[in-house]
């Protein structure tokens, strides 16, 4: 895969009235890529999807695809389509009519629509279903003849807005599978809206995280998932544990205070930018071991919290335990079970620990502080 330059977006912004929906956005994709824009609820994503689309302006920036600028190009003129969340299939039209729709509307001679129509069917697994009508199709093959409508335009982007949310868990696993192939196979560069993490980490060569408008953090899924360059985007892939801390930077150390249920303990910088002070720390709940309490001496580099469990369940291969440490509750699988009441251990490894200073501009009244040293809520 070419890197890059294929499709960029730079400085884009874009708005609703006097509502700021999108802001600073620079993508360059690369030919034949595939991009998941994730995203919580209401931060953009369909938007920026829309916009590259053509279906609104941008108030701001440029989009450009093979150095050519698109900005102000129509839909139907910029190379893409769009495959959406609702399948969008005319109801009154075969499956074969559906996937032909786009070809007769730019005028393609019957005859060459037949063997592009078939084409599409064979690939996506539709033979035998072309005289269906929707309503006789299940999700997954709904969501198949609008792919193949899609693809039958032989578009050099493919644009997809949450396309796989409407198929139930077990059928979503296969057209994710499905998508993912096609697109390879295919060589197609696809961006695709979602906010399902672990749908963007099976499925994309690159995230792209939204935050309010904003571009919080792009990279592979590795990147994202082990390096998040915020405790949003920390948060964002799961490591929902917080624990707020005090410590000092030494060199390439941060050197964590002693606190009520922590030693002093030391864990790499890396590539942070981390000063002296307070800091917040995040963990996943599966990055915890929890170990008796007598244990903690033979755990190896990261932090031990002392705490208590609270609660305890069993969601499927491992036990879940509410841990309390000083005031704040932290949650730590294992896949051994301790009993609520057990003073246990609870150590992260300092891979799995991330690190963040209190936001500058966060206003003072949301921003906890703790006596030095102390873990608290
Ligand atoms: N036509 C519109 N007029 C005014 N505001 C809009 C319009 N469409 C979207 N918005 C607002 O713009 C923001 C971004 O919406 P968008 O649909 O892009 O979010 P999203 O990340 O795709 O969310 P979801 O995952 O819920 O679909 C939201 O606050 C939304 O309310």
């Amino acid at each position: 895969m070419e890197r890059g330059g294929f499709l960029e977006l730079r400085g884009v912004a874009s708005r609703y009235g006097s509502t700021q929906v999108l802001a600073d956005i620079d993508l360059s994709i690369s030919k034949g890529e595939f991009v998941a824009l994730l995203g919580a609820s209401g931060c953009g994503k369909t938007t920026l999807l829309r916009l590259l689309a053509g279906f609104i302006g941008p108030s701001a920036g440029e989009v450009k695809v093979r150095h050519r600028d698109v900005t102000h190009l129509p839909p139907d003129k910029r190379g893409m389509a769009l495959v959406f969340q609702s399948y969008a299939l005319w109801p009154h039209m075969t499956v074969a009519q559906n996937i032909g729709y786009g070809l007769k509307l730019k005028g393609v001679p019957r005859t060459e629509i037949a063997t592009r129509v078939a084409a599409m069917q064979s690939l996506l697994g539709l033979d035998g279903l072309e005289a269906r009508k929707p309503s006789a199709l299940s999700g997954g093959q709904r969501q198949r003849v609008a792919l193949g409508r899609a693809l039958a335009v032989d578009p050099e982007i493919l644009l997809l807005d949450e396309p796989l949310s409407n198929l139930d868990a077990r059928i979503r696993l296969t057209v994710r599978h499905e998508l993912r192939a096609l697109q390879k196979r295919l060589g197609i560069t696809a961006i695709h809206v979602t906010h399902d993490r672990e749908e963007a980490m099976v499925m994309a060569d690159r995230i792209v995280i939204l935050n309010a408008g904003k571009i919080a953090q792009q990279g592979t899924p590795e990147e994202v998932y082990n390096c998040p360059a915020s405790a949003f985007v920390a948060a964002f892939m799961g490591a929902e544990n917080v624990i707020h801390l005090d410590g000092v930077r030494v060199g390439g150390q941060f050197v964590i205070a002693e606190g009520a249920a922590n030693a002093v303990a030391g864990v790499p910088v890396l590539d942070r930018p981390l000063t002296s002070g307070p800091v917040e720390a995040r963990f996943r709940p599966e990055a915890a071991r929890l170990l008796a309490e007598g244990e903690i001496a033979t755990v190896g580099s990261g932090i031990t919290f002392r705490g208590e469990v609270a609660a305890v369940s069993y969601p499927g291969g491992h036990w879940r335990h509410v841990v309390r440490i000083g005031q704040t509750e932290i949650m730590a699988d294992g896949t051994q079970a301790f009993e609520p009441g057990a003073r246990v251990a609870v150590h992260v490894p300092a891979e799995a620990l991330f690190l963040f200073n209190a936001p500058a501009n966060e206003p003072a009244s949301t921003v906890s502080r703790a006596p030095s040293g102390k873990v608290y809520a």
